[in-house]
């Protein structure tokens, strides 16, 4: 795991049980799930207009800026779920070297 994505994962932890008026981070986990999932939504949304707009624009730095504000949200997703970076890097580690196609025809 890059060392960003571990050090940031042992501060959104500790951000668990902080206090929501010096955090935004302990802000979010205090409005609670469906909160995050909205800022996800929002962020997700962000990524995809920037993305397209890069075709135009030639903006890369904002895809960048946008997608570290994708991935910022989702981790605070996980973390509020008790899960961790690790798991999905896990997850795509399992799936490394199987080929879309040959997986999708696995499923039968
Ligand atoms: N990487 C980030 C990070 N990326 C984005 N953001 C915040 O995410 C928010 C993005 O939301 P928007 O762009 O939608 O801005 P907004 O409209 O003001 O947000 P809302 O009021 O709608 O929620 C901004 O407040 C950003 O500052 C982040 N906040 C924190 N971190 C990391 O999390 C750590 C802990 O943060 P605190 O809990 O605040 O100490 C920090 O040290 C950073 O490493």
């Amino acid at each position: 795991m890059s060392d960003i994505i571990e050090k940031l994962t042992e501060v959104l932890s500790s951000r668990r049980q902080a206090d929501p008026d010096s955090s935004y981070v302990a802000q979010l986990h205090n409005k609670g799930l469906d909160h995050i999932l909205k800022k996800v939504g929002e962020e997700s949304a962000e990524v995809l207009i920037a993305a397209k707009a890069s075709e135009y624009d030639h903006n890369r730095d904002a895809v960048v800026y946008e997608t570290a504000d994708l991935w910022f949200h989702t981790m605070v997703m996980l973390s509020h779920l008790g899960l961790e970076p690790a798991d999905v890097l896990n997850e795509l580690d399992r799936r490394f070297g199987l080929s879309g196609i040959e997986e999708k025809a696995s499923r039968g």
